[in-house]
């Protein structure tokens, strides 16, 4: 758990790091890399600075006209942990209600409302695969891979590996298992 902005940035430069194999002892470079290649991490940087405070707001609206976001990447969540990786950030859209540490999400994803206070939470080291929709005030606990469009609207055990339409567990604990989400 990290407490600060600055720290945040840097947890998240660093899995970014780790992911793409950049060499991490370096993390300024890294992160002007980072900023330089990757609009998906851009999006996630300025959403970042956007809540820090009123310099970072200015900052982040100069260096965004010059260094784009990625065009169809929204971060519409309050409370988005560190170390967030986004791979192929494009027709994404990330409306939870929270987001722990480490998470992963691939492009087309869709984590929204069912009606209008009603969004998921997600807890740590969650991924979540290309095209799969999370929908309405569902719990995604700790550790749980979401498979390629699944669509889930029931809670989520931790630990566990779902798939499908609506979404059932294949794995719990690293067993293969098929059970239903209640
Ligand atoms: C450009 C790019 O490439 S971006 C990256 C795109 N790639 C992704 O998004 C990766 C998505 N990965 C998946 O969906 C994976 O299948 C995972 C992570 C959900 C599951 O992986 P594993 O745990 O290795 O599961 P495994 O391959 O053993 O499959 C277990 C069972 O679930 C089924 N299954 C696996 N994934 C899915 C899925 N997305 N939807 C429906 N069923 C699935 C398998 O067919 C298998 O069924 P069976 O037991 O009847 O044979």
């Amino acid at each position: 758990m990290v407490s600060t902005n600055k720290e945040v940035i840097l947890v998240d430069v660093r899995r970014w790091a780790k992911i793409l194999h950049l060499n991490d002892n370096f993390d300024w470079l890294n992160l002007l890399y980072l900023l330089y290649k990757y609009p998906e991490f851009r999006t996630l940087y300025y959403y970042r600075i956007k809540k820090s405070n009123f310099i970072g707001f200015i900052f982040m609206h100069i260096i965004k006209f010059f260094y784009r976001e990625c065009p169809s990447l929204f971060l519409y969540c309050d409370n988005i942990g560190s170390g967030l990786f986004i791979q192929h950030g494009f027709s994404t859209i990330v409306s939870a209600e929270s987001i722990g540490d480490n998470c992963w999400i691939n492009q087309q994803v869709t984590i929204g409302y069912s009606s209008e206070n009603e969004h998921p939470i997600i807890g740590n080291n969650v991924t979540i695969n290309a095209g799969a929709k999370l929908i309405g005030k569902i719990i995604v606990n700790d550790n749980v891979t979401v498979g390629a469009n699944a669509v889930v609207v029931k809670d989520v055990p931790s630990n566990c590996v779902v798939v499908g339409v609506p979404a059932y567990v294949i794995k719990r604990d690293g067993v293969k298992v098929k059970e239903l989400l209640v």
